[in-house]
């Protein structure tokens, strides 16, 4: 099977048991993983930046990936910056920051996005990007939906931002097909909790 072949089979079968989780399934380990995300996010508060330096990029579900909108309002009460994805062209993404989930609108691919008229963030000013995706390595490897988008806007952040993928358990393969432009994650989050891709072979 050619790299191309593997990767688009990769993802449908993948995409297929993401929506096939059973609703009391998808609850449970959205419950968990929310709750490690929280911890993650709420971490970047223990450094030297206020909370009004600090910006936690975030994402909207689509196409049965992980929600985790539900720690939206603990961010927010903490007074962390959060920020959306805004497709600006074909491969190219923004974040644009965002002051209540009413402010998300459906965009491109039908994904919530923020307006297209909102500031946008700098990438150098990411603090933590939470980064969603259709299978993981543990060693922090990712495949998306094929569109390079997080490919590219990573390679944009600062060195020192944290990079978190969050998906199922059962998203998490042995190997993936690695890309010259793939840049690896620094945690992977699931149900069963965080792996430090530094540590996991
Ligand atoms: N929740 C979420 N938001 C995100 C991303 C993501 O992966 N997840 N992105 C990260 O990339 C960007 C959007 N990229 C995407 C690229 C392709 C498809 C998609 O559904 N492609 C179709 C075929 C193309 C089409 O419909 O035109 C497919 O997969 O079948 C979706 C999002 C920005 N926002
Ligand atoms: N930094 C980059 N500069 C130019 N092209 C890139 C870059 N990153 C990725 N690409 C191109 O984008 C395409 C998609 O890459 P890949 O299959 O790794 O996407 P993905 O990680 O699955 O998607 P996404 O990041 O959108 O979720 C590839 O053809 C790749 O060559």
């Amino acid at each position: 099977m050619s790299v191309d072949d593997e990767k688009a089979y990769l993802r449908r079968r993948l995409k297929q048991a993401r929506i096939s989780l059973t609703e009391t399934e998808r609850h449970v380990s959205e419950l968990r993983i929310c709750q490690s995300v929280e911890c993650m996010g709420l971490s970047s508060l223990s450094g030297s930046d206020s909370p009004a330096d600090i910006v936690i990029c975030m994402y909207a579900a689509t196409q049965g990936e992980v929600d985790i909108s539900r720690v939206f309002p603990l961010f927010r009460a903490n007074g962390l910056r959060i920020a959306f994805p805004l497709v600006t062209r074909e491969g190219h993404m923004d974040m644009v920051e965002v002051h209540s989930l009413d402010d998300l609108s459906p965009g491109r691919y039908g994904i919530l996005e923020p307006s297209r008229d909102a500031p946008r963030i700098w990438p150098q000013d990411v603090t933590m990007i939470f980064v969603p995706g259709v299978a993981f390595t543990a060693s922090g490897f990712r495949l998306g939906y094929g569109g390079g988008y997080y490919d590219r806007y990573l390679k944009r952040v600062r060195p020192t931002a944290t990079t978190v993928g969050v998906g199922f358990r059962f998203q998490v393969q042995g190997e993936l097909p690695v890309g010259a432009y793939d840049v690896p994650l620094r945690y992977v989050i699931t149900e069963q909790g965080v792996l430090d891709c530094k540590t996991e072979i």
